[in-house]
């Protein structure tokens, strides 16, 4: 059994220094919460794993801040598992503790791209606290960007289930994320210091080593306008912020 877990920046030279060497009947699972964007489209990690090492790949996610974990304050975590529902049960074994919940859904696309989506909605969370827009605007986001979170993912995959954004994968961990996660806390440095300090050197100076779970170059960022515009449109001082980020990038 084999569990990937780290910024998904990584995940390709980790997988091309596996190629060959993993047993064709081993099962993986992924906590990355982030996505590979290639000129031809998004490729999930999930299936970016499988397509390498050519074994089955299933994934965890959640609102699963570590430090709370560490400090093993009560959490919830979702698998998300393709066909083979015995697998699913493994892993919820393997992972399922007093203090951390383990649901199995079966619905890899749907819960993968929750943990990968809730972090643009972060962004966008850490935008309205640096410009103190308050805390009725931030539910606001918070309720935009899962509508529009459930809106992508079915754009991308028809199969993705309704039931999975109410696990903790969807509703929960955009909030616990909105509220505490390292993405939110770098754009609301970005929006207060008025977009003159670029994100990666607030990334560098603020998160300890740890990558931002989003990816700020331009085609990046220009997919995550087109993909969200009504979540991006909802922050009214949007033009200003929208020539900030584009010149930062
Ligand atoms: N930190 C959290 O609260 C949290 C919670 C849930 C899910 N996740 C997800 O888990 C993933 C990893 O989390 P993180 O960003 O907090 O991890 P992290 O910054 O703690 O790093 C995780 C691992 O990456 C390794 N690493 C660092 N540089 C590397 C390199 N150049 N090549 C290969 N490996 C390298 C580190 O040694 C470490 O073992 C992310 O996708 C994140 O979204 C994080
Ligand atoms: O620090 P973030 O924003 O990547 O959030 C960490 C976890 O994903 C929260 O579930």
């Amino acid at each position: 059994m084999l569990v990937f877990v780290t910024p998904h920046q990584f995940i390709d030279n980790i997988c091309k220094s596996l190629v060959g060497k993993v047993r064709s009947d081993a099962e993986a699972i992924s906590l990355i919460k982030g996505m590979e964007v290639k000129i031809e489209g998004p490729c999930l990690i999930s299936t970016y794993i499988s397509e390498q090492l050519g074994i089955n790949c299933s994934v965890l996610m959640g609102a699963n801040l570590a430090s709370e974990i560490a400090e093993e304050k009560f959490s919830e975590a979702t698998v998300g598992y393709g066909n083979n529902r015995e697998i699913a049960e493994q892993w919820v074994q393997l992972f399922t503790t007093p203090y951390f919940m383990v649901t199995p859904v079966q619905d890899v696309e749907g819960v993968e791209l929750c943990g990968t989506l809730k972090n643009v909605v972060a962004i966008a969370a850490g935008f309205v606290d640096g410009l103190d827009m308050g805390n009725n605007t931030k539910a606001a986001i918070i309720r935009f960007g899962l509508r529009e979170m459930r809106e992508f993912c079915k754009l991308l995959f028809s199969s993705v289930k309704d039931d999975s954004f109410f696990e903790s994968c969807g509703v929960a961990d955009v909030i616990t994320t909105c509220f505490g996660g390292r993405n939110r806390k770098v754009a609301e440095a970005f929006a207060k210091n008025g977009g003159k300090r670029s994100f990666y050197e607030l990334e560098a100076e603020m998160l300890q080593g740890q990558k931002l779970q989003i990816n700020t170059f331009p085609s990046s960022f220009q997919l995550m306008v087109n993909v969200f515009p009504g979540l991006l449109m909802a922050i009214h001082t949007s033009s200003r912020l929208f020539q900030l980020i584009e010149r930062d990038s």
